[in-house]
Order: C-alpha cells, then structure tokens, then sequence
C-alpha cells in the first residue's frame, strides 16, 4: 500500500462537506455545488464547489464527469477533464452542461457534480529535431483503424456504391450521423 498524498485544503464555503472516496481504490472524490442551478437542455453555468486547494509541486487535480449523471441526466462537463494546476489557489469550479435534449436538470446546494481525480504530472523539456523515430502507427489517427464497427462480424457484401447509398438514405432519414462508417477517408491529409 502507498502512502496517501497530503493536499493542503481551505474551504471557501465554511459549511461545505470535504471530498472523499466513496470507496477504498476509487480514483475520484466527489465534488459539490454551493449553489443551486437549474440548467435547460444544451445550457451550461460555472458552479463553485467551495473548496481551494494547495496541490504539491508535480502534481495536477483533473475535474472529471460523473458517469451515473451523465446516463441519467446527460449532464457533462463542458472542458472535461478541467485541468487545476499545482499553483492554482482559486476556488474550484466546475463547467457543467445539461446535454439532454428535452429535460432540464436542476442541482441542490451540495448535490455531487463531478469527481476530482489528482495524478502526478510529468515536466517536459522540448527537444527540436528535424526527424521524429519511426514507429508501427506512425501518422495514422483520426479514425486510421476503422470506425467502431471495424469489430463487428461482416455482413454480407453489398457493392460500394449500393450500401454508400443506402447508408445515406437512413443517416438523411433519421438525420443522423453514422460514426460507425469509417471516416479516415474524410480526414486524411488534415
Ligand atoms: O474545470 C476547471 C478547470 C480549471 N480550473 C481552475 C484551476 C486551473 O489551474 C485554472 C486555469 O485553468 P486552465 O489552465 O484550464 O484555464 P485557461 O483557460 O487555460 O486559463 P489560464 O489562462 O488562467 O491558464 O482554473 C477550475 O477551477 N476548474
């Protein structure tokens, strides 16, 4: 077992429970609203959690979603993960956004908005070279190894411009984008 990491914490809010682990090996410990906010659907707002941190040098806290309020409510984080730097002393905040289509969402003072994951962050110094080492990806990303149908059994073959044609009659239908079609094509040589 490692020792546990001490942060130094100030709380803005003199009422605001302090975050901890729901369970022994989470990566996360919840963070709170201090203020109540009801957000329509696509909108978002700045919540304040009450809480300051000082964190060591070489560290980072990243302000991450919480999956349960995302599958329920559809409420993400706008910059996720925020990032808080070791030197920040601000009160942490939290951008949430109400991504559900129909409902509004509505938090309560204290409600647990978002988990704060802190990690050990690594320094780098930039070494400019002319020719970067060669590697089995090397520039392929954007999609390079298929969309996330690429594990799927085939179906049985249809010819390109047969299934490119039916594939565009059911997006324009449903209006829809089908990102299980691979796309590399599209973003090759962006
Ligand atoms: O979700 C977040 C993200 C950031 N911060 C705080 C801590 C972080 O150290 C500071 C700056 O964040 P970031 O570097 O992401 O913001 P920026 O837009 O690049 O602003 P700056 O110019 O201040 O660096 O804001 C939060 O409280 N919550």
């Amino acid at each position: 077992m490692r020792d546990d990491v001490e942060v130094l914490l100030r709380r803005v809010d003199p009422e605001v429970p302090l975050p901890s682990y729901q369970h022994p090996g989470d990566a996360g410990c919840d963070l709170v609203t201090t203020r109540s906010a009801e957000l329509a659907p696509g909108e978002r707002t700045v919540l304040p959690t009450g809480i300051a941190l000082a964190l060591p040098d070489g560290y980072a806290a990243f302000v991450h979603p919480r999956s349960g309020l995302a599958a329920r409510c559809g409420v993400s984080l706008v910059n996720a993960p925020g990032t808080v730097d070791a030197g920040y002393r601000g009160e942490i905040k939290v951008i949430v956004a109400n991504l559900d289509p129909r409902e509004s969402v509505r938090f309560e003072r204290f409600d647990r908005i978002a988990q704060l994951v802190v990690q050990q962050v690594e320094k780098v110094r930039f070494q400019e070279v002319d020719r970067l080492p060669d590697s089995e990806r090397a520039a392929g990303g954007f999609g390079s190894t298929g969309g996330h149908a690429a594990g799927r059994p085939a179906v049985p073959a249809a010819s390109p411009e047969e299934s490119a044609s039916t594939q565009q009659t059911a997006a324009q239908q449903k209006h829809y984008v089908a990102v299980g079609a691979d796309r590399a094509s599209d973003l090759r040589g962006q």
